[in-house]
């Protein structure tokens, strides 16, 4: 069977999960059960259970050292060929991952979401098609900061600090020469209507196959 494995990537707060997560909840219930799945990188940043919080806290998460992507790249073999993994959770709050993992099954079309994916050469070769999702950085950061606010237990201080000493670094450094890579740059994120029904067509040309 011929599985097609998706990279959806971009800047932190471009609108990849909102991108994602629109075509899998706008197709899941027309196709067949197990035809799609999504993973998120995010699950990849390496455990830190054994380092104190203070000192998880100063970690550059926006770097590739942060995440393990060795197991995100030897799941992905395993799922194109056709074994189960499980994918570790993460906990953005304590910085680290959680006890718990979540099972994936090799679906036919798998969408992976991430700031990083199109930077790692090697990682690169896994997927089919590569998306980044190229939102101004402005935009990202107003959005970024309402969400790690709400969601992700972070004061307005933190979100700025870690904005200039890291976020917007790493961004120009690796995130975006990785555009580069794509074979598809989807302008105005998460909500580009034409850009989702192009990749949800895509995905059912590949799925009638
Ligand atoms: N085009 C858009 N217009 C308005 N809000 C958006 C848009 N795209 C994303 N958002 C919002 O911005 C925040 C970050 O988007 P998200 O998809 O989580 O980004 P990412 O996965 O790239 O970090 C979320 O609250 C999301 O709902
Ligand atoms: N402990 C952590 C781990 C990650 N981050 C930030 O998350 C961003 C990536 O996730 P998106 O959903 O925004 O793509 C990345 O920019 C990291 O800075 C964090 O703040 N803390």
């Amino acid at each position: 069977m011929t599985r097609t494995i998706i990279a959806i990537a971009g800047a932190s707060a471009s609108g990849k999960s909102l991108f994602t997560q629109t075509i899998y909840n706008e197709l899941v219930n027309e196709l067949e059960d197990g035809s799609i799945a999504i993973i998120e990188e995010d699950a990849y940043y390496k455990d830190q259970s054994h380092l104190p919080f203070e000192h998880r806290t100063q970690t550059n998460y926006d770097h590739p050292d942060a995440f393990e992507h060795e197991l995100l790249k030897s799941h992905l073999e395993q799922l194109r060929s056709g074994q189960s993994v499980e994918v570790p959770s993460y906990d953005y709050a304590q910085h680290t991952r959680s006890k718990e993992t979540r099972q994936v099954n090799p679906a036919k079309i798998l969408i992976v979401e991430g700031i990083l994916l199109l930077s790692d050469p090697e990682l690169c070769k896994e997927f089919d098609i590569k998306v980044f999702i190229d939102t101004p950085l402005d935009i990202c950061l107003l959005r970024r900061t309402q969400r790690d606010i709400e969601q992700r237990g972070r004061t307005l201080q933190s979100v700025v600090e870690q904005y200039q000493a890291t976020v917007r670094p790493m961004f120009y450094q690796f995130i975006e020469p990785s555009k580069h890579s794509a074979d598809l740059v989807v302008t105005r994120g998460g909500m580009n209507r034409v850009a989702i029904d192009i990749i949800k067509s895509k995905i059912k040309y590949l799925l009638q196959e």
